[in-house]
């Protein structure tokens, strides 16, 4: 039976990474569905054969009282913004003059308008997720982040790693909720970030796991396997060891091609299938990252172009 539970858990944790992540399935619904009833059935009959991380263990939990605190060790800061072009001009010219070069390699990504969580992995089984808080300070949310089907309960990585990403709701997610809402006579969300912060902050996994939330990663922390020298090369390792990042980010060589990349997403943000309320723009290099430091609150390596309203 152990073999029999270990090639199931294999088996449906590559075909969920497949359909969830890569967003390529190889096999039919129905496949997966039958495949999880025969481990569900073999678990049953063999309880101490059970892992957290087996599939079976997505809804897991009876519903809590409160969600416990968890202190972040590194703080979870927030980005300065950006409103217009003078504003990501004057960023630069403070990279440059900070990093004492006079062409800087940046790399932009859309900015998810969701909710910044960390994801907490030791020994490769997802351990602990919890909210940002106060940027120090977080709420313990491991079993509704459990529910969330392109989280991996397991990764290829064994060292203790912590990873940073938003999850959000789809548009067409947000949208079948607000109808099933009326319906039964319930207030609608505003808009995906409201629902997506409603649906973390349900103590019953179980309601947790039926509102379709996604998640995009975008930073790992440091770790012993971490020779990376670029944050563009850590974004290829995620994705490398089971991670689901935005396919959109991008290298942009100088200011000139940021504000170019910018420019085509103020225009193609409605093509979008979730809500976006910005563009993220990041010195690539570590070594510059290291030399430019934080202010009390955000990275001077980073800022945040954001979207009219
Ligand atoms: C380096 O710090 C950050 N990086 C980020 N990257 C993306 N893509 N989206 C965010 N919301 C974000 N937020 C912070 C504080």
């Amino acid at each position: 039976a152990k073999k029999q539970i270990a090639a199931l858990s294999e088996a449906l944790t590559q075909y969920n990474y497949e359909y969830h992540v890569l967003d390529k399935p190889t096999v039919a619904d129905h496949v997966y569905d039958q495949k999880l009833k025969e481990l569900k059935d073999l678990e049953a009959a063999h309880p101490e054969l059970i892992t957290p991380d087996s599939p079976t263990q997505r809804v897991g939990g009876e519903p809590l009282d409160a969600f416990s605190k968890v202190q972040h060790q590194v703080p979870m800061l927030s980005l300065g913004n950006a409103f217009n072009e003078e504003d990501l001009k004057d960023f630069d010219r403070r990279v440059r003059e900070g990093i004492g070069s006079d062409s800087v390699t940046y790399v932009c990504e859309l900015k998810i308008d969701g909710l910044a969580v960390s994801l907490r992995y030791e020994n490769g089984s997802f351990v602990q997720g919890a909210t940002r808080g106060d940027g120090t300070t977080g709420e313990d949310i491991t079993n509704n982040l459990k529910t969330v089907r392109s989280i991996p309960l397991k990764i290829k990585e064994t060292s203790t790693i912590e990873v940073r990403g938003e999850v959000f709701m789809p548009q067409s997610s947000f949208l079948n909720l607000n109808e099933k809402r009326d319906e039964e006579g319930e207030e609608a969300f505003a808009n995906p970030r409201n629902a997506a912060a409603g649906s973390l902050r349900q103590l019953d996994p179980k309601i947790a796991a039926k509102r379709n939330l996604d998640i995009y990663l975008y930073a790992v922390g440091q770790w012993e396997a971490g020779n990376l020298t670029s944050h563009s090369e850590r974004l290829t390792y995620l994705e490398e060891i089971g991670f689901k990042t935005n396919p959109e980010w991008k290298k942009c060589e100088g200011i000139e091609e940021v504000i170019d990349y910018v420019a085509s997403w103020v225009e193609k943000r409605s093509e979008l299938s979730y809500d976006i309320d910005g563009i993220v723009v990041k010195v690539d290099s570590l070594e510059d990252q290291e030399q430019l430091g934080f202010t009390a609150k955000s990275p001077r390596w980073a800022t945040a172009y954001k979207f009219p309203a």
